[in-house]
């Protein structure tokens, strides 16, 4: 059996030998005449899996995606030639949601504001938003809820329409890209959403580069207009908008899902999906690969104060270390897709252990494993 398998994936290649023969590639630049008798493709979000793409395909039978988003794979295509397809729902929304603290820790304290005092618009409420609610709770930070979707059916919760989120102080997009239906999120954020914003309104978008059009965004804040953004994800990526690289206060190179976990969880789950395709028992397992962390934990002396909990999370991760190096590198050249292949590597909350000394109780210790760090064993 022949299956090719995107250089950027880690454990891929140690999971897939059991099944046959490996073979990394660059995703972003797979060929048809690559695919002429695989058997299995093992990809991320930069390969575009369409008509052209498989030509040659004359054996495939199996497509995985180890990543949450399906937007870059014709998956009607793939059923039409018989071609089972599977992605990873969830993989890495803990990483996504621990970038989204971490950069609102940031924000707040160069813009010299206490979360607390406000309202965090989650618009998409799968996964990802789901993680961002209880890191919201843990935070004691309000927020209010968008996902047309979901709101009919969900008894437990409130929902507000997107004119009502874009009156919130925070807003961050977690959906994902689609360009049709009754709720297309394809430039949701266009010139009139930008235009009807509270000035300094923050905008987080780690989700898809084209749900917030990226022009307009330029327009707009060119002209002036505080909206504080983060941008992991950009229109027409690897090329990023280069004007608007300095309107910007947040900017990396759609790494907020790239902690090692939530990417190896992605391999996992399509090794796992790839050995049922087979007919097999999976033999191997993520734990046994993982790594120690370099930070394994911490314990704390007194307990937890907002300053405390920011430095525990900027400890496990600080996104301005992605930003610093996205500045430094995203525009020349290869730059956005080096720093995806050769991404430092980054550890989620949850690979950190809290502890407290005897005056700690695990009351007080409790908000920060609903952020996410891990408790003791
Ligand atoms: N920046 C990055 O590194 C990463 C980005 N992503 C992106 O984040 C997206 C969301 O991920 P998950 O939460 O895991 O997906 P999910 O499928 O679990 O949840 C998405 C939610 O968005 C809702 N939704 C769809 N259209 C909407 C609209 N017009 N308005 C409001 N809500 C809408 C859906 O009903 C669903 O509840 C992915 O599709 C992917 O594109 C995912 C992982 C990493
Ligand atoms: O899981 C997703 O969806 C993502 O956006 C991925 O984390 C992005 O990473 P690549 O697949 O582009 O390496």
């Amino acid at each position: 059996m022949r299956i090719l398998v995107d250089e950027n994936m880690p454990y891929a290649r140690q999971l897939f030998s059991e099944f046959g023969q490996v073979e990394a590639i660059s995703g972003r630049d797979l060929t048809p005449s690559k695919l002429k008798d695989v058997d299995g493709l093992m990809i991320r979000s930069v390969t575009k899996v369409n008509e052209a793409l498989l030509t040659e395909a004359n054996k495939l039978s199996f497509v995985g995606s180890a990543t949450i988003g399906t937007d870059h794979v014709d998956k009607s295509l793939l059923m039409s030639r018989d071609i089972s397809f599977v992605n990873a729902p969830g993989c890495n929304a803990h990483s996504v949601a621990d970038y989204l603290i971490s950069a609102l820790f940031v924000l707040a304290q160069q813009h010299q504001f206490n979360l607390r005092d406000k309202t965090v618009a989650i618009i998409g409420v799968g996964n990802i938003g789901t993680r961002v609610i209880d890191k919201c709770e843990a935070l004691g930070i309000n927020y209010l809820l968008c996902d047309p979707f979901k709101a009919p059916a969900d008894a437990f919760r409130q929902y507000v329409s997107l004119e009502e989120a874009a009156r919130a102080d925070i807003i961050t997009f977690h959906v994902p890209l689609t360009r049709d239906g009754q709720y297309p999120t394809f430039h949701m954020v266009d010139e009139a959403f930008l235009s009807a914003l509270n000035p300094g309104t923050v905008l987080v978008n780690a989700s898809r580069g084209e749900v917030i059009d990226n022009k307009a965004l330029y327009h707009v804040l060119s002209q002036g207009k505080q909206l504080p953004t983060v941008l992991d994800v950009w229109e027409n990526e690897p090329h990023v908008m280069a004007e608007l690289l300095p309107l910007v206060e947040l900017a990396t190179a759609h790494i907020a899902g790239y902690s090692l976990e939530g990417k190896a969880r992605g391999t996992e789950m399509i090794y796992q999906a790839f050995a049922d395709h087979c007919g097999r028992r999976v033999s191997q397992h993520l734990e046994d690969f993982l790594p120690h962390p370099e930070i394994a934990g911490f314990n704390l002396g007194q307990p937890p104060t907002p300053e405390i909990v920011q430095r525990l999370v900027h400890a496990v991760y600080d996104v301005r270390r992605d930003d610093k190096l996205f500045r430094e590198h995203a525009l020349a050249g290869k730059g956005f897709d080096w720093l995806r292949r050769f991404y430092p590597e980054r550890r989620e909350l949850s690979s950190a252990v809290i502890t407290g000394n005897p005056s700690v109780t695990s009351l007080q210790l409790a908000p920060l494993y609903q952020l996410g760090f891990s408790r003791p064993d």
